[in-house]
This record gives C-alpha cells, sequence and structure tokens, in this order.
C-alpha cells in the first residue's frame, strides 16, 4: 500500500496498536525545559517511578532566562526556581542539561538540529507546541502536555491518535526580498489559525526543496499557528548535509545504515492525503501581520481587509484592530514602529541574522526603534560574531543579547511596554504576548531589518534595491 512520508516515519514507531483507539508511539528523543518539566518530575517520584532512558532526553533552559547579564543569579524568585528544578531533576536522573551559562544552551528547538539531536525519520517530543520544528529533517515532531512528558519520561512512549494528512505544495520559486517567514505567514493567512487542526502537515514542491534546513525550520516550525499536530518535510541532500558530523549524529557505519532508512522517506507517488492544497511561490509578498492572531497577515504592499472579507466575525476582527489602533483599509507601510526584536525558535538562526545585516549594512538603527537582537544559541551567537555580522551590526548602532525565548513570549525582562508597537520575528502576536497591552506585528527578519533602520513599517525591497544600486 502507498504511504506518505508521515506514515513511514509513524509506522516505524508504533509499539502497540490499540483497537479502535490510539497508538502507543516509541519517542527517540525527548526535549525538555524549564517551563513545563518540573510537574512532569514531581509526577514521576510521587508514583516512584524513574526515567527509564535518561541518555533519549536532553535539557536545556531556555524561556526564563535573561538576555544580558547571564552569569549574574537570575533575580525572579519564580524563574529561578523553575531554572533550579530542571538543574536537579536532570541531575538525579542522569539527564544531560544545557543550564544557563552552559557552552550548550539556547532555545530547545535551536539546539537540538544544532546538535545533531534531531534526525530524520525520528520521533521527537518536546513539552512545548513549536516541536514541529524539527519537522523539517522530516522527523514526526510534536509538543505534549506535561502528563505526557511524565509519560515518556518513565515509559519512552505515548498514546496518540494518529492525525488526519495534508500536503501544501509551493511550486515555482520565491520573489526577491521573500524569506521562508513569509512563506509560512501567508500560508496561515490563507489557512486561518485553525485550517489545519487535526491534520499532521507535509510541505512539498520546488519552494521547500530549494529551501536551506534554517527555512524549512522557519516553516515547520509555524504549523502549529494554523492548528496543525505538526509539519514535515522530506528529507533530501540538504538535510543530510546539515546533519552530518554534529555530536548526536550517526557515525561510521551507523551513519550508512541511518542513510539507508532516510532515503527511503519520501511520500510514495500514489498516496493520497486528506486535504491538499498548492499554491505559486511567486504569489508571496514579504508579509505582515496587522491584527492579534498569526493568520492576520497580509502582504506588505496590501491594505488592511475589511472585515466582511475575514473568517472569523466582525466583532473579534474588531476587537483585534481595536488593541492593535489600526483600521480597515489602511496600508501598513509607514505605520510608526518602537521595538524590533530578531531572535526566537522561528528566526533566531544564522540566516536570520543574516539577512537583518543585510540591510542593515551602512545603515543606522532608527532613534526612536529598541532593538533586541536575541540569537537562539551560543553557537548562533558564535558564528555573528565570527562572520563579521557582529561588526556590521555594532557599526549600525545595535547590540547583541545572549541568547534565549525572550521578547517571544516575555517571560523574563524583555517586555514590550503596554501600547508599544513591536515588528517581531517570533510566531505568535496574540493580546500581550510580548507584554502586558504590546502590539505585536509578526514579520521576517528583512521587514524588522527595514522597521529598524526607518522607524516604521517599510517594505525590505526597496532598501534591498538602495544596498544593490549603491
Ligand atoms: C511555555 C510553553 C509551554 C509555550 C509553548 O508550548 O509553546 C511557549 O514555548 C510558547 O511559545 O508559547
Ligand atoms: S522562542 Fe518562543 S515560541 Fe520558541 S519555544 Fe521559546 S517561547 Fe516558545
Amino acid at each position: 500500500m502507498s504511504k506518505t512520508l508521515f506514515d513511514k516515519v509513524w509506522d516505524k514507531h508504533v509499539v502497540r496498536k490499540i483497537e479502535g483507539g490510539p497508538d502507543v508511539l516509541f519517542i527517540d528523543r525527548h526535549l525538555i525545559h524549564e517551563v513545563t518539566s518540573p510537574v512532569a518530575f514531581l509526577g514521576l517520584k510521587s508514583r516512584g517511578a524513574t526515567v527509564l532512558y535518561p541518555n533519549r532526553t536532553f535539557a536545556t533552559a531556555d524561556h526564563n532566562t535573561p538576555t544580558i547579564n547571564q552569569h549574574l543569579p537570575v533575580s525572579d524568585p519564580l524563574s529561578a526556581n523553575q531554572l533550579k528544578a530542571l538543574e536537579t531533576n536532570s541531575a538525579e536522573y542522569g539527564i544531560s542539561h544545557w543550564g544557563l551559562g552552559h557552552q550548550k544552551n539556547g532555545i530547545v528547538h535551536v539546539v537540538g538540529p544544532e546538535y545533531g539531536i534531531t534526525q530524520p525519520g525520528s520521533t521527537i517530543v518536546c513539552g512545548d507546541s513549536h516541536t514541529s520544528t524539527h519537522g523539517a529533517f522530516g522527523a514526526i515532531a510534536f509538543g505534549i502536555g506535561t502528563s505526557e512528558v511524565e509519560m515518556v519520561l518513565a515509559a519512552q512512549c505515548i498514546m496518540q491518535q494518529k492525525p488526519k494528512s495534508m500536503r501544501i505544495n509551493i511550486t515555482g520559486s520565491l520573489g526577491y526580498g521573500v524569506t521562508p517567514k513569509d512563506v509560512a505567514l501567508f500560508i496561515i493567512s490563507k489557512l486561518t489559525t485553525s485550517g489545519a487542526t487535526g491534520y499532521f502537515v507535509e510541505y512539498a514542491g520546488e519552494v521547500f526543496e530549494k529551501m536551506t534546513m534554517e527555512g524549512r525550520m522557519t516553516v515547520c516550525n509555524l504549523s502549529i499557528e494554523m492548528g496543525a499536530r505538526g509539519g514535515m518535510i522530506a528529507p533530501d541532500q540538504t538535510t543530510y548535509d546539515y546533519v552530518q558530523g554534529r555530536e548526536f549524529s550517526p557515525k561510521g557505519e551507523a551513519w550508512d545504515k541511518a542513510m539507508a532508512y532516510w532515503q527511503t522517506l519520501k511520500t510514495d507517488a500514489d498516496a493520497a492525503f486528506d486535504k491538499e492544497y498548492t499554491f505559486d511561490g511567486s504569489e508571496i509578498e514579504p508579509m505582515i501581520t496587522y491584527g492579534t492572531n498569526p493568520g492576520m497577515g497580509m502582504g506588505i504592499s496590501n491594505a488592511i481587509p475589511d472585515a466582511e472579507q475575514v473568517e472569523g466575525g466582525v466583532a473579534t476582527y474588531e476587537k483585534s484592530l481595536n488593541y492593535m489602533g489600526f483600521h480597515e483599509g489602511e496600508s501598513m507601510i509607514g505605520k510608526p514602529v518602537d521595538y524590533v526584536f530578531v531572535g526566537s525558535c522561528t528566526n533566531g538562526r544564522i540566516e536570520d541574522f543574516r539577512a537583518f545585516a543585510s540591510v542593515v549594512k551602512g545603515k543606522k538603527k532608527a532613534d526612536n526603534v529598541t532593538a533586541w537582537l536575541v540569537p537562539g544559541s551560543h553557537i548562533v551567537e558564535a558564528q555573528i560574531k565570527e562572520e563579521g555580522i557582529l561588526d556590521i551590526l555594532t557599526e549600525a548602532g545595535f547590540t547583541l543579547r545572549q541568547p534565549g525565548c525572550s521578547a517571544c513570549l516575555a517571560m523574563n525582562d524583555d517586555k514590550v511596554p503596554a501600547g508599544k508597537y513591536a515588528v517581531s520575528t517570533s510566531n505568535r502576536n496574540f493580546e500581550g504576548r510580548q507584554g502586558p497591552g504590546a502590539r505585536t506585528m509578526l514579520a521576517s527578519p528583512l521587514v524588522a531589518a527595514a522597521a529598524a533602520v526607518t522607524g516604521k513599517v517599510t517594505d525590505p525591497r526597496t532598501l534591498l534595491q538602495e544596498t544593490v544600486e549603491a
């Protein structure tokens, strides 16, 4: 019987089938962070259970951590307690712990791939919705709840109902100044935030085939924002080249064996999906969101749609625009920007900083803008320095912070003040996401850079053109 990529990976991991119920899946890799793991360990202890395979779980601290002065004690007591719990639980059960200040520390979905923990054809879970990021490698990766974290610690398995299948094809190629983030925001704007609920998505087509691993991670990361259980892309040479030689990647004979399996991970030509969409890559513009969910996005040169044109009800739509202080029919170009955030597991990788630097090079940060540039990990931070990107940033009046989730969800001190506007490369623009009352516009690192040097929403293509002509 013909199978999808998802079916192949899923079937390989089914330990037991429950008639009329969920499947029991073996989990290859389990990532944990300080926010969703402490209660799982408490549960484990209260049952007198232990961690079955400690070397399949990896812990990193990211959500609560400060992005300056990481050598100093964390002042917020709740954060300090969660960080301490992660450290002591990891030590007690023999789990690798990459805490604050550790060389390997960083955002869980950035460090997993960097160290080769994320591999094609594997199952990966984490008590975190953006675990979908790892699907970029052709893995089945999804977020789980705290009770499931406890289950995976104890049994290395999880019970899951098989989701429905969806394929999203993007044909052709992307236009000038259009990035993977724009592809993701475009898809969500078409499907809405619930358009993929109950589905696991495979992204296919030339646009994804040509995309780098960083770009594929950005796209898969955002799958969850349209309700999908996860998103994945078939592994290919780009994937193998990225994975090879990393600390936890297979070596020698194990590599050859892994490759033999990975090369089978493609959807069969005649496999059927429950739902399928196809878009033309050349239709996609640099995107920006104007509302309070990631589906409220549009091409940067468009006008904010009228309430009747969008799904979800007029009242909700108007509430959202009121929160943002925007109106139907307005252009986003020229809207004032107070904060710019580059970072998160969506856009905190080296390519994102390269893109940002390509726009700000030779220009100056706008005086009215506070910019937080936060690498996703120490590896990204080191690359920024090695490649001379830090020099470009410093020259343009920017400073670089230390790795962490930061203003993506503002659990640390990086909070956008009430009423202020932020162009953010992260993945959620919900009310208060970046601080109580903060107003978030989601966009790519290029759009963020254009805002950072002009102090307002600007089409990055106009600035890139100037750079080329100069
Ligand atoms: C804290 C965590 C549970 C949460 C998630 O699951 O996504 C966070 O990472 C987020 O992005 O909102
Ligand atoms: S960077 Fe943001 S989206 Fe990613 S794990 Fe951290 S808080 Fe969640």
